[in-house]
């Protein structure tokens, strides 16, 4: 029911000013609908649902939460207008990095869920939408107001349409990882994933690292690991996908970055090389059951494929998966 587009304002999580793609419905209400991407970037309010009951709708009935009109071109919601322009740069991104059209590569609908839950601290693509929570304003602000944030979320879905990393143990780790790399590749000035919005009282930490995994602590298992050695191995969080997701960061950090890890000197080989080797590998040749030898392979061939065998950048990946010990 959307019939043009016009541009919105609104301020975001921080306070920000912003201006966005809307549309204007049919009852000469404005929507928070942007129909210039793709087959369009749609937001949408949960209304604090329960965030498990949403889920159930969502899936079952393809419920999106409910549309967010007005009647003139200021939105005041500042959590779904960051769920709204970041979701737009992100489609942004991949159009522009990789040719990507939308998370299937057909411009698939981009549709934004947020105030799901009542102060939940979490966000989540569940296959169809993006989910968002209000934070409980000591853990997470809304948690649409991180950019690395909806980047993770909208990885997610490419992921489940191309390598479909199944969601447990090694492969769960890649897929987790794939997620935080792409989400410090749109978020692109740091290698800190969701220190936006994760604990507003303290200054300068981060839900994860991937520069140095160590500096911060998880709720399960105490600090992230650098190392294949340190893996964790329990059950929690599916075998630790938010936990080992770390070896891989740090080994995608040092490709793009450099440095010395546990004796071995990467030369880096900067940002713009290695999300076109983690995208190349991710969509060609990463696989359901992949594992982080796997994972080194398929780098080690996408670098190839892009820049040559005896290439510097083959060189860095093989250095980088050395120094967090994968063979
Ligand atoms: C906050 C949160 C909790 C549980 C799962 C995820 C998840 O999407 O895996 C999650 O979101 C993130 O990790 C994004 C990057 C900050
Ligand atoms: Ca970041
Ligand atoms: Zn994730």
């Amino acid at each position: 029911n959307a019939i043009d587009h016009v541009t919105g304002f609104g301020k975001g999580v921080f306070g920000d000013k912003k201006k966005f793609e809307i549309a204007l419905g049919d009852d000469d209400q404005y929507l928070l609908f942007d129909e210039t991407r793709g087959d369009g970037v749609h937001t949408f309010d949960a209304q604090n649902m329960d965030f498990y009951l949403f889920h159930l709708l969502s899936i079952l009935l393809g419920y999106t939460g409910e549309e967010i009109t007005s009647g003139h071109k200021y939105f005041n919601d500042p959590a779904a207008v960051d769920a709204h322009v970041n979701a737009g740069k992100v489609y942004d991104y991949y159009l522009e990095t990789f040719n990507r059209d939308s998370f299937d590569g057909e411009g698939a609908k981009i549709i934004s869920s947020v105030h799901v839950g009542e102060a939940w601290n979490n966000a989540a693509w569940n296959g169809k939408l993006m989910m968002y929570g209000d934070g409980d304003g000591r853990n997470f602000l809304p948690l649409s107001g991180g950019l690395d944030v909806i980047a993770h979320e909208l990885t997610h879905a490419v992921t489940d349409r191309t390598a479909g990393l199944v969601y447990e143990n090694e492969s769960g780790a890649l897929n987790e990882s794939l997620s935080d790399i792409m989400g410090a590749m749109v978020d692109r000035d740091d290698w800190q994933i969701g220190e936006e919005i994760y604990t507003p009282d303290i200054e300068g930490d981060a839900l994860r690292s991937m520069s140095d995994p160590t500096s911060v602590q998880n709720a399960i298992t105490g600090p992230y690991p650098d190392h294949y050695n340190d893996r964790y191995t329990g059950e929690e969080d599916n075998g630790g996908v938010h936990i080992n997701s770390s070896i891989n960061n740090k080994a995608a950090y040092l490709v793009a970055e450099g440095g010395n890890h546990y004796d071995v000197t990467v030369e880096g080989i900067g940002r713009e090389k290695t999300e076109q080797i983690y995208y190349r590998a991710l969509t060609k040749y990463l696989t359901s059951t992949s594992d982080f030898s796997m994972m080194r392979q398929a780098a080690i061939q996408a670098a190839s494929d892009l820049y040559g065998e005896n290439s510097s950048a083959v060189e860095a990946v093989n250095r980088a998966y050395d120094a967090v010990g994968v063979e």
